[in-house]
């Protein structure tokens, strides 16, 4: 494995359920006809990287194909065809102790369904991970504490899972696989049972979390806004395929394909895209004045763009160093609703 090794890599995997999967796969491939058959292809000859680091939300319409692909990702669901390597290491050659391994040392999952322990109290169920580990009791305890702190369930140490709501619950899922300090990530709608304001709050904490741990993180959500607020970048997903996987810059500023544009259709952009996203090379235009900030989405430049009188306007990184230029006109038009 190398610094450039992606932290998972599929390809062309599939995931079809019914009674002879491989034989139906192999009549799929040479043209063979989907409609009358019992199977479901709920994963479709996916193939994509997810560097070490980043965040890739994974998004479509119910049944899409979402949960079962980040299944696949940790062989917690056998794939049909096809290969899924972790840090360069294809799992579907790896034994059954060799994965149980794997995910314990380098994977969480938080899944909808929040899988807590009925008879063991919040506390212990989010010392539970590490009590695998082997850590004792003190240090578990410890950290399970902190972990609780951190998603506000203070004082429900004691608390059984029957006592509590479904998002403190949820919570509380999200505390034990934050415990283990996985290196990857993998979480099927954390978020879905809390409220908007807790959620929102649960939002800043992750990318607190990942800008500080650098973990790789794999998160399904139904929620674009959500989406838009986390992701690296976002794979939209369509009867299990991946329609196009893409910075959220990109995704509402060129649509792969009409499904994504219809996606995306009720976005306002303007609060997506960001300076850096809409700047083109400078090419010899005499630029002048200061730089706006990449980072920026043209939403939070509206004002300026409003009132500034340049035509084009420089861009810079956080650094201060030129990255292009933004067409006010463009930036402008992107504000009224309309194509850049
Ligand atoms: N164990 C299974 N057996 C048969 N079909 C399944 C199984 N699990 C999933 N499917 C089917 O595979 C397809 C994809 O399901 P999946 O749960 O991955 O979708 P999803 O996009 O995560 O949906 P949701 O947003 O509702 O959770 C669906 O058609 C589903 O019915």
């Amino acid at each position: 494995m190398t610094d450039s090794t992606p932290a998972i890599s599929c390809r062309n995997v599939w995931k079809i359920f019914g009674a002879q999967p491989e034989k139906y796969l192999d009549s799929l491939k040479r043209g063979g006809d989907e409609i009358r058959s019992p199977h479901v292809t709920a994963v479709r000859d996916v193939t994509l990287d997810i560097a070490r680091g980043e965040m890739l939300v994974v998004m479509g319409l119910s049944g899409s194909g979402k949960s079962t692909l980040v299944r696949c990702l940790s062989r917690l669901i056998e794939i049909t065809g096809g290969t899924v390597s972790v840090e360069g290491q294809d799992i579907g050659a790896m034994s059954e102790a060799e994965l149980i391994d794997l995910r314990r040392r380098k994977m969480g999952m938080v899944f909808q369904s929040f899988g807590l322990l009925p008879q063991r109290t919040v506390l212990e169920n989010v010392a539970f991970p590490l009590e695998m580990r082997g850590q004792d009791r003190n240090a578990r305890y410890e950290r399970a504490r902190e972990m609780l702190r951190l998603v506000g369930l203070t004082g429900r140490e004691g608390y059984f899972p029957r006592e509590l709501s479904g998002g403190q619950q949820q919570r509380v899922g999200i505390a034990r696989s934050l415990a283990i300090e996985p290196d990857i990530w993998f979480l099927d709608e954390p978020f879905s049972a809390l409220d908007p304001l807790i959620r929102r709050e649960m939002q800043d904490e992750f990318l607190r979390l990942k800008g500080l741990l650098n973990k790789t993180i794999v998160f399904i959500t139904h929620d674009f806004d959500e989406a838009l607020r986390l992701a690296d970048r976002i794979a939209i997903m369509k009867d299990g395929a991946i329609e196009q996987c893409d910075t959220p810059d990109r995704i509402v500023l060129a649509p792969a394909t009409e499904y994504v544009a219809k996606f995306t259709a009720d976005i306002d952009r303007a609060r997506v895209v960001r300076a850096s996203g809409l700047a083109r090379p400078v090419n010899g235009i005499a630029l002048e004045g200061a730089a706006v900030a990449g980072e920026l989405t043209i939403r939070e430049l509206g004002r300026q763009m409003v009132s500034d009188r340049r035509s084009h306007i420089p861009v810079a990184d956080r650094q201060g160093a030129l990255i292009g230029v933004l067409e006010r006109q463009a930036a402008l038009n992107l504000l009224l609703g309309g194509a850049a």
